[in-house]
């Protein structure tokens, strides 16, 4: 008898495809030196906090199927995340450039570039950019404290390629 013993792929998360913590530091590194000497977005960060880059990294870690470091490290919440979006009017010009930036900066840190990668990732940036730059405008509703955190996975293309057997 011949039984060959195949081992299943088992899907990884989007955190660990693109390559964990230390690849998620290194995007929001990135992407936030850019953000410093960018006309349009540096004004919006002027304020922002020593750590926000970390923060940011932490919130992203926990969307894409990572430990809990925003919630539970950062004692965040998604609440409090959209929070810090209120009243800031973003527009959407303001939008492409973070996105555009984001994308930049995901090459830049070396994370995945295959087409499922990608095509989640940018899935995920475009929601979530598009949300913040609803709830930053005048009237946008108290967000709910109770609300948990978006888990974001790989959408149609269901996994990283695996060719046909
Ligand atoms: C997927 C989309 C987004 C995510 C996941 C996200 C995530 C976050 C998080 C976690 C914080 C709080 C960080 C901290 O605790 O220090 C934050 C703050 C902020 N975000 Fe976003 N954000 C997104 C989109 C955007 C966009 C599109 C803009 C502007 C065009 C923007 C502008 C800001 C600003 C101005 C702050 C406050 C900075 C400060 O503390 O002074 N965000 N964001």
């Amino acid at each position: 008898m011949n039984a060959e013993k195949t081992t299943p792929f088992v899907v990884p998360s989007l955190y660990t495809w693109a390559g964990g913590q230390p690849a998620l530091e290194r995007l929001t590194a990135v992407f936030y030196a850019k953000v410093a000497q960018d006309e349009l977005l540096a004004p919006l960060f002027s304020s922002a906090s020593h750590s926000h880059a970390i923060h940011v990294a932490h919130f992203l870690t926990e969307v894409l199927g990572g430990p809990p470091l925003y919630t539970a490290g950062d004692g965040g919440s998604h609440a409090q995340m959209v929070m810090h979006h209120l009243g800031r009017h973003l527009s959407e010009i303001q939008r492409r450039r973070w996105l555009n930036l984001l994308l930049d900066s995901a090459d830049e840190a070396g994370l995945p570039t295959d087409p499922e990668f990608r095509a989640a990732l940018v899935g995920y940036l475009e929601w979530g950019s598009r949300l913040a730059v609803l709830n930053s405008q005048d009237g946008a509703p108290a967000p709910d404290p109770a609300a948990g955190m978006p888990q974001w996975g790989w959408g149609e293309p269901g996994g990283p390629y695996q060719p046909p057997s």
